[in-house]
């Protein structure tokens, strides 16, 4: 931990370079800001045509028959496709990143309401939209599976009539018709010896609600077949783009070579643009079979009922610990809701994403980790809303684990931790459950937090509004993230192991184009990953132009999710870099007829070494590279990389929440949230403070608010933004931040992913401050979203709002 030689919060104009450490103002918002963004809904091409679904009004239910013919005479519609039309293309079923299938179109069976029915083909959005409702099915409704609970009962309905006895999934053997998986990571016997034994343990149950990242911009896609020429191109609003090509080629047979995806501009995308989706696929199909552009984009409702949703998962943590509250085993058993079609984004291997990083920032001796998943009558999904595959999860479990256990033992939540914590000294750490964290510094965030937030001072006052019965509560949250997916042997998605890559070429001039295969959607990678090849290279941020998300231009990579693209992109960028400067050392050498050795780098120019006045500058060398090089060596200064991490990077912090509840509404006031992240070297101090908001307002309206619930027959509830929690600047409290820094060892910067650790620390940080607010009366856990109609049936539950005084 250092940050007094940390170049933070440089001002940009003391930084001609604008390098690492420079608070560098966004270089793409002087076009967002302008109203220049180029979203996939900008994209307009001669003779385009518009995609409509008509979907399931029902969560599960028989298809007896399709009627198309009043659509398809609607003047304006061009097609009507269902499942039978695709089935000769063998495209009416697809498969998913999890290793299932799912419907493209429903094929003979609806799973889940708002399922995809039939497409619409029409000239415009407007007949498009009324062609829909003419197109006539016939249900034949079937009894629902909403609880995941009841999943796996001998009376349960069957939902995958498609895999009955297929009893081997992906992940495992199956035990049930609508079973999903099993899987484990840790040593089960052991685990049990030590909580037979154990002097105290404790058990709670939780449950993370079904949520969905509701960017601003929903999904769409404009596919364009050019029957000439055999050649697809498709905009879409993709994390992942690279990969997207490389499914599309092997679904369609069409080369890899004739197949381009853009991303272009993505309003948000926070995990949920990381698969593939249905109307993606019909869009190409139509595009193929009509020969020409079909744009499809999805609504709000559409998005917020089918696209993919995140967590739902039940959860039970348990410690086995001494009296003195050290930590002796960790249980943690998972009941995993993927509703009808198992679509989970995460590394292959990994069916239950992450997870296993549950045992935390702490030194846990021994641990066992059981996940079930489940099919239901809900919309696929499963993905990493702002979190790296499940570490969201993760970090809650272990979070409220540890506050019960405090709880349970009179002792204070920051003393519980501090006992606990993985020691600084003690990194490189291997965990429990098989992950080694890179680095740590918890104790001096922890404390510094403290500090800063006059803890003893809040807990004294705590003890005063007691004694007057008023409800307030203090959260203390110390997480640790695993980000950077990730190191090949690990992971991988459809067998492409989660490289990153880099490409950088200097011009003559010494001004440079550099390409990643990573894909901003709002992260501000044009500004950072130019400050990353600035201080490697000397060349001005200003100068360093960055593109991303065209495969026809930049080399192949995993895309950007999971906080990756600096652990991975960023890496690789530097090393592309650092190849670069290597051949301009050779050049320097013989532009300045020394050798190598006697040359010293110097922010944008190599020195000789003692000889001042003797030196060339990177401007120089570059021209020297198309001009005056040492013989035998090619012309041309550029370099690639392709970076497979040794390892991932282990972010932390320490999050402190006040709240003030309302004993008569339940209404709940933040008082005061300070976010103390240690991210590692940190590139863009201005960037980092935006991203760390911006988790922070999403941790906030999970935690507060944000649930999609079902009722008995598989209605999605709270599917329009009437009803979904997007926190304005009206209900957001103030955030407070700080920060240490603790370098990664193996990144070559030693730059830590930071875009979700706000996301992943601030929802059990919430939680914390809302059970503490009751914890005196005996709480221990409340389920999210805590919002005052909740809060205010507990309050009555404990008979607070009758009591006087
Ligand atoms: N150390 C450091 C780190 C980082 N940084 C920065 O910051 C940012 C971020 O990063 P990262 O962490 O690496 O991340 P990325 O990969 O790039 O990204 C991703 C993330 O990001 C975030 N953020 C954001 N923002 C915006 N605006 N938008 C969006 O959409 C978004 N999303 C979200 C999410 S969700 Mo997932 O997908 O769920 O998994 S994951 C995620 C960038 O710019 C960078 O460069 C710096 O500076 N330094
Ligand atoms: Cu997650």
């Amino acid at each position: 931990m250092d940050n007094a030689n940390d170049a933070n919060n440089a001002p940009e104009q003391d930084d001609p370079i604008k390098g690492v450490g420079c608070a560098r103002k966004r270089k793409e918002d002087a076009r967002f800001i302008q109203g220049k963004g180029n979203y996939v809904d900008d994209i307009k091409m001669p003779g385009m045509l518009f995609a409509d679904m008509v979907r399931s009004p029902y969560a599960h239910a028989r298809i007896k028959s399709i009627n198309k013919e009043k659509a398809l005479a609607l003047p304006g519609v061009h097609a009507v496709l269902t499942a039978d039309d695709l089935k000769p293309l063998n495209l009416h079923w697809m498969p998913t990143l999890a290793g299932d299938v799912q419907a493209v179109l429903a094929d003979e069976k609806v799973h889940f309401q708002y399922q995809e029915v039939a497409v619409v083909v029409a000239d415009n959005r407007y007949i498009a939209a009324d062609a829909i409702e003419l197109v006539e099915v016939e249900y034949e409704e079937l009894p629902v599976l909403v609880d995941a609970h009841k999943a796996m009962d001998d009376d349960a309905p069957i939902l995958r009539e498609d895999l009955v006895g297929k009893m081997d999934g992906a992940h495992s053997k199956r035990v049930h018709d609508n079973h999903i998986f099993n899987w484990q990571a840790g040593d089960k016997d052991a685990t049990d010896r030590v909580f037979e034994q154990a002097e105290v343990t404790v058990k709670q149950d939780m449950y993370y609600p079904r949520v969905h990242p509701s960017p601003l911009e929903t999904c769409g896609c404009v596919a364009s077949f050019d029957k000439v020429n055999e050649h697809l191109t498709v905009y879409i609003t993709s994390q992942a783009p690279h990969v997207v090509r490389t499914v599309v080629s092997m679904l369609s047979g069409i080369p890899e070579s004739k197949v381009r995806i853009v991303s272009p501009d993505i309003g948000g995308g926070f995990g949920n643009k990381v698969g593939v989706y249905p109307g993606y696929v019909v869009s190409i199909v139509a595009s193929i079979v009509l020969g020409v552009p079909v744009k499809w984009v999805e609504n709000r409702m559409e998005h917020l009922s089918t696209t993919a949703f995140a967590r739902d998962y039940h959860m039970t943590g348990e410690i086995a610990a001494d009296s003195d509250g050290r930590i002796k085993a960790l249980r943690v058993n998972v009941l995993a809701d993927h509703g009808a079609f198992d679509a989970c984004a995460d590394p292959s291997k990994f069916p239950a994403g992450l997870m296993h990083i549950c045992t935390g920032s702490y030194d846990v001796p021994v641990a066992h980790l059981n996940v079930d998943g489940v099919y239901t009558n809900k919309a696929p999904g499963g993905v990493a809303y702002r979190c790296s595959f499940r570490v969201t999860e993760a970090v809650y479990v272990i979070e409220r684990t540890m506050d019960v256990l405090a709880q349970k033992l009179g002792i204070d939540k920051a003393e519980i931790r501090r006992r606990n914590f993985i020691k600084a000294e003690q990194f490189p750490y291997q965990t429990a459950l098989g992950w080694e964290i890179d680095s740590g510094d918890y104790h001096t965030a922890l404390e510094k937090v403290l500090e800063a937030c006059d803890y003893e001072g809040l807990r004294r006052e705590q003890q005063e509004k007691r004694e007057k019965g008023e409800l307030m509560g203090i959260g203390l949250v110390t997480f640790t993230e695993i980000v950077g997916a990730g190191p090949t042997r690990n992971c991988d998605i459809l067998g492409v192991g989660m490289f990153d890559s880099a490409e950088i070429r200097v011009h003559p001039t010494g001004s440079v184009i550099a390409r990643m295969g990573t894909i901003t959607q709002g992260q501000g990678h044009q500004t950072t990953y130019a400050q990353i090849i600035a201080s490697e290279l000397g060349i001005p941020s200003d100068e360093i132009s960055i593109e991303e998300g065209d495969t026809d231009t930049a080399p192949y990579g995993l895309g950007t999710y999971g906080s990756r693209s600096t652990p991975v992109g960023g890496a690789a960028t530097a090393v592309a870099a650092r190849k670069i400067r290597a051949k301009a050392q050779k050049i320097a050498a013989h532009l300045l007829e020394v050798s190598e050795q006697d040359l010293e780098w110097d922010v944008d120019r190599f020195k000789v070494k003692g000889v001042p006045g003797q030196e060339k500058t990177m401007k120089e060398i570059a021209w020297a590279a198309y001009n005056d090089r040492p013989e035998g060596m090619e012309p041309g200064l550029e370099a690639v990389d392709y970076y497979d991490p040794p390892n991932f990077t282990y972010p932390f912090g320490t999050y402190l929440c006040v709240v003030d509840i309302d004993k008569y509404t339940g209404v709940t006031k933040v008082r005061r949230f300070y976010a103390l992240d240690d991210c590692g070297t940190r590139i863009n101090p201005m960037i980092i403070e935006g991203q760390i908001h911006g988790g922070l307002n999403e941790g906030f309206a999970v935690a507060m608010g944000q649930e999609l619930p079902f009722d008995e027959q598989g209605n999605i509830l709270g599917n329009t933004l009437m009803d979904y929690f997007i926190p304005t600047f009206v209900e957001t409290p103030k955030w407070e931040t700080d920060y240490t820094v603790t370098p990664s060892p193996h990144h070559p910067i030693g730059a830590k992913g930071v875009a979700e650790s706000p996301h992943v620390g601030s929802i059990p940080t919430f939680t914390s401050a809302i059970v503490d607010a009751f914890s005196h009366l005996g709480t221990t856990h409340l389920d999210m979203p805590h919002n005052a109609f909740r809060l205010w049936q507990h309050i009555r539950e404990l008979g607070l709002d009758k009591r006087t005084g």
